[in-house]
């Protein structure tokens, strides 16, 4: 925060030493920046130079701490005289402007090993970007913004009951449920830790959960591996193998770190699973799971909404209000005729909105083309089964 204050008014330039920093592969990106875009930041290097903050002199100071991985930079900001106020106040203005950065923005942090790491800072996306039935979405958006109401958590705090709300998303791939996922972290300006179940283990999961903050989305995605570690903990007879040195994640290890005391702060967790028929009850059941939603492959109300979001013309296109009106209705024509073509349930979202991106410069090739492509996508389907056929006899 500090740092950033400096640098954004160019004051490191007066120290004698300066250190040029790039982020690294471990640094996260912000939305729209290129690897190769990168800024150099620059700071001052071991040692001191003055600044004038509201016409009181403030000496800053850097001084690099710890080895290897681990090093860190220590700053320290000074005045002269007894009142500590300027310093208050700066430290509030530098508060004030880092978050700023971060209005209207979701922060998405990852985890390598045991330790989180921010990985995005994204444009909030719209809840309206993600196309569900209104019939699942308003009942869930109803639900998570009742739990976050100071009220709520006073009700909660009354009765000795855990202040804490569990989702279970669940469908075949690409419905949407992490795009959905990260909508909501924005919707409630929560940032969102993201967990892949099968890449952690007990010992890793439980120190992730440690790290997180009060207040955040957790969203642990493929929750169904954990079917595939309970069945290790049976096959070793019975008793519990301990996976905290192994790989995956056993059903008590998850089940612990979800009613721990952790657990108590203001945190959405929210499941995902493309398997919910291997989930174990214990993991479903009311109390860890308060609400399920159901993604599915796109009907055709679906896929009528998502060609019209694809299609859609910027506003500032239009040449007139009746130009507007005709657009509108062939391209609600289109919508249909093109939603008419595909078989409900059938095509994921995912797979019909990356078929209309190809056509994004003439939509109505789309309508014709469109037989073409599922005898396409059927066809490498049916490949893909026949090739998992195999690898697992
Ligand atoms: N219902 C939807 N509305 C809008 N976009 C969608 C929808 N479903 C999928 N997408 C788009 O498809 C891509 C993949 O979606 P997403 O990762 O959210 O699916 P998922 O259900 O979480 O898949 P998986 O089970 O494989 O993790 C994203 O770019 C997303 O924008």
């Amino acid at each position: 925060m500090l740092t950033s204050w400096i640098a954004a008014r160019g004051l490191e330039n007066s120290a004698r030493s300066v250190l040029a920093k790039v982020q690294n592969k471990r640094g996260y990106l912000e939305e729209g920046l290129e690897q190769a875009e990168r800024p150099l930041k620059y700071s001052a290097y071991q040692e001191g130079f003055y600044f004038w903050y509201r016409n009181y002199l403030l000496l800053y100071k850097s001084k690099p701490e710890g080895q290897g991985w681990n090093k860190q930079e220590e700053v320290s900001v000074t005045c002269l005289g007894r009142s500590p106020h300027i310093l208050k106040d700066l430290l509030k203005e530098c508060q004030d402007e880092y978050l700023s950065r971060f209005e209207n923005k979701t922060t998405i942090y990852g985890h390598s090993g045991a330790n989180w790491e921010k990985e995005k800072v994204k444009d909030v996306r719209p809840l309206s970007t993600v196309l569900l039935r209104e019939a699942e979405k308003a009942p869930l958006i109803k639900d998570m913004s009742d739990f976050l109401q100071p009220e709520t958590r006073e009700w909660y705090s009354q009765r000795s009951i855990p202040y804490r709300r569990g989702y279970l998303f669940h469908g075949p791939p690409g419905t949407g449920k992490s795009s959905f996922s990260l909508s909501v972290a924005g919707e409630l300006k929560m940032d969102i830790y993201v967990l892949s179940i099968p890449s952690v283990n007990d010992l890793s999961l439980k120190t992730l959960f440690n790290g997180l903050p009060d207040r955040c989305v957790v969203l642990l995605e493929d929750i169904d591996a954990v079917g595939s570690a309970l069945s290790r903990e049976l096959v070793a007879g019975g008793s519990k193998e301990s996976s905290d040195e192994g790989q995956g994640v056993t059903l008590s290890g998850l089940l612990n770190v979800l009613d721990g005391v952790g657990s108590q702060e203001s945190r959405v967790v929210i499941m995902t699973t493309n398997r919910k028929g291997d989930l174990d009850y214990a993991l479903t059941r009311p109390g860890r799971v308060d609400l399920e939603v159901e993604f599915q492959l796109a009907d055709r109300e679906i896929t009528t909404q998502i060609y019209r979001y694809m299609v859609k013309q910027p506003s500032n296109v239009s040449s007139g209000m009746e130009a507007a009106v005709d657009d509108r209705q062939s391209i609600d024509k289109q919508a249909i005729d093109f939603a008419c073509k595909i078989p409900e349930g059938k095509f994921s979202p995912a797979q019909i909105m990356s078929y209309l991106t190809q056509h994004r410069d003439m939509p109505s090739a789309a309508l014709d083309n469109v037989e073409a492509w599922m005898a396409d996508v059927r066809e490498k389907n049916e490949k893909t089964s026949a090739t998992q056929a195999v690898i697992s006899r």
